[in-house]
């Protein structure tokens, strides 16, 4: 299985399609919702038809009835992971598994992984802005542990976290890591950043790569580079 998920950030089809139609083999994308609001859910279908695994990064929060409802429908979709925000609480996050139980299709409901903190948030910005005390470590792990709790199948969090969440929350508990850069790279927005080479070593089961690979010259080599960093 490809253990790295290329984030689709675009805003048209057309570049979705002209970025894909370079690899010879299905990967696993993600589908956010830069590109969802741009086409709607047929983007879905069409990177689906060309057999690719899907991430649908569209980050529930909301009351856990909404959320129910929400992701009902996009179980139907026949995505292989959906996820949403832990800060939905505990309540919202059994209300999601509910909903994708309920739309589950031919009885298979996609993954559903919750984001404990997002990899843009610093200590200082949780601690002053967001109101939360501590390290972002104890905060990710609390989450974590909510949402191992709700039935979740894993969460999104940084490489930082993800040796942690397996110990606090066990092996099979799936950690999903964006904030990955190549050590020439940029930051960006991110905040918690680290590299292909140390999220294998922190044991991370998929990273989550935009940017270092859909901005760089050779998109299909820098993935091949990346995976191979992971293998
Ligand atoms: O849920 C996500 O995928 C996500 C959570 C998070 O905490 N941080 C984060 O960067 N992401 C997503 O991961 C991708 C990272 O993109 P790059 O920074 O370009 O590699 C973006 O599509 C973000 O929406």
């Amino acid at each position: 299985m490809n253990k790295t998920i290329v984030a689709l950030d675009f805003s048209s089809k057309e570049e979705v399609v002209t970025f894909l139609e370079a690899f010879d083999e299905p990967i696993f994308v993600k589908i956010g919702m830069e590109l969802t609001y741009a086409c709607g859910f047929e983007i879905v279908e069409t990177v689906k038809a060309m057999g690719h695994n899907i991430f649908l990064d569209l980050k529930l929060h909301d009351i856990p009835n909404t959320v129910k409802g929400g992701m009902k429908n996009l179980a139907k979709l026949g995505v292989d992971i959906v996820n949403l925000h832990c800060a939905g609480g505990s309540v919202m996050m059994k209300a999601a598994i509910e909903g994708l139980e309920e739309g589950a299709v031919n009885g298979k409901r996609p993954l559903c992984i919750g984001v404990t903190q997002l990899t843009s948030t610093s200590k200082e910005m949780m601690n002053d802005e967001l109101m939360i005390p501590g390290d972002v470590l104890d905060a990710v792990l609390h989450y974590a542990k909510n949402a191992k709790d709700a039935g979740l199948d894993g969460v999104v969090c940084s490489v930082h976290e993800a040796a942690a969440i397996h110990k606090l929350c066990g092996d099979d508990f799936l950690t999903v890591t964006p904030g990955i850069r190549l050590s020439t790279d940029s930051v960006d927005d991110q905040k918690r950043v680290a590299t292909p080479e140390y999220a294998k070593k922190q044991g991370c089961d998929y990273i989550v790569v935009g940017r270092s690979i859909t901005n760089s010259e050779n998109p299909k080599q820098t993935y091949i580079n990346i995976e191979g960093m992971m293998k």
